[in-house]
């Protein structure tokens, strides 16, 4: 499917701006941005419940939406699967799962059956929805919009009810049965961590548009700003002037390549690109020349979070906080000094 230049509005308010997008068989695609950025009406003009402004969506390159014409939302072979798509109630778990379902009784009973068992439950094949817990709603309804083979899949947060520990289990089966399905899979959410562990194709929306699209490891690893930077985790950010396509820094020079003199530029760094030194005598570390120099900065705070331990420190040269994410447990006292030197080959420099 594709998607060209897309513009939705309301009242006046463009919240769809320019997105062109394409999808595949067999991947998913993920719009992942900030709340209120534009990602479910992008999908509501695709599903044809919302009506765009202008531009066209095609399907195997043939129209089947622009301004004037239109195929009907239920002609389009398209699933939905949203976090607050209820089952029916009254509706048991198999005749839940056959609603969108055409052929004879033999056929649906079959396909039924082969979704629950896909989904792992079988055994509630005549229960209904009250007796599921929301876990195993979700998965009912995975079943059911993937029941009539739909060519494409829509998922707005469909996760995004359950609790922690129950969704990576359920993300991962999901995953593995729309790869079965073959269908091409467009996924919304505003949770990073689910666009990289769902994702084929990462497409960063903000404002509107997609301001930049790839593998998740190359939107992580080559972001196109600072905000794509943050959105992905927290940020350090030092600020300097660029001279002779240098940025001088208390860490030493970063290459600031095609950026004129006198720019004011903002080199961005993740907490785990810190590195971290013990103060001997007053005295840091000497780092060889690829690495810079090493800054000193005095422990403001650090907590144990689980995977990883996160210090805060306040730096010598201006005052300001620079964040460290340590694997494991590193929890030193209020106060303490060490030293800082920046993984550099992990930094991005930006024009402020
Ligand atoms: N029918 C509507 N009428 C008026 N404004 C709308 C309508 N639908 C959406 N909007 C506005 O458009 C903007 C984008 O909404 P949209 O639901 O697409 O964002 P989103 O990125 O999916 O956010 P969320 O993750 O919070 O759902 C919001 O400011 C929203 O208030």
């Amino acid at each position: 499917m594709e998607i060209r230049n897309l513009v939705c509005s309301f009242e006046g308010r463009t919240v769809v701006d320019d997105v062109s997008l394409s999808i595949e068989a067999g991947r998913v695609t993920c719009l992942l941005g900030p709340s209120g950025c534009g990602k479910s009406t992008t999908l509501r003009a695709i599903a044809g419940v919302e009506m765009q402004n202008s531009g066209e969506i095609y399907v195997d390159g043939k129209l089947i939406c622009d301004t004037v014409f239109r195929v009907p939302p239920e002609r389009r072979q398209i699933g939905l699967m949203f976090q607050d798509f209820a089952l029916f109630p009254h509706l048991s778990v198999a005749e839940n799962v056959a609603f969108g379902l055409k052929g004879t009784k033999e056929e649906k009973r079959a396909r039924v059956e082969e979704l629950l068992d896909k989904v792992h439950l079988l055994r509630y094949i005549d229960g209904y929805p009250h007796q599921l817990s929301g876990g195993e709603q979700q998965r009912v309804a995975l079943a059911r919009a993937l029941a009539p083979r739909p060519r494409i899949m829509l998922m707005d947060e469909p996760f995004s009810g359950l609790d922690n520990r129950l969704r990576d289990g359920i993300r991962d089966e999901t995953l593995a049965i729309l790869k079965e399905e073959d269908a091409a899979v467009l996924l919304v959410t505003h949770e990073p961590e689910e666009a990289m562990r769902m994702a084929d194709e990462i497409a960063l929306m903000r404002r509107g548009k997609i301001v930049q699209q790839g593998a998740p490891y190359n939107v992580y690893t080559r972001p196109v700003d600072k905000a794509a930077v943050a959105f992905f985790s927290d940020v350090n950010v030092l600020k300097a002037t660029v001279n002779g396509a240098l940025a001088q820094t208390p860490f030493g020079q970063f290459l600031a390549p095609g950026i004129p003199d006198g720019t004011e530029v903002e080199i961005v760094f993740r907490p785990q690109h810190l590195r971290l030194d013990f103060d001997r005598g007053g005295k840091g570390p000497v780092p060889t020349p690829s690495e810079g120099v090493a800054a000193r900065g005095v422990v403001e705070r650090a907590r144990f979070l689980g995977n990883e331990s996160l210090v805060e420190f306040r730096m010598d040269y201006d005052g300001s906080i620079l964040k460290a994410t340590v694997p494991n447990v590193f929890v030193p006292q209020k106060g303490r000094v060490m030293w800082l030197t920046i993984r550099r080959d992990k930094c991005f420099v930006f024009p402020a």
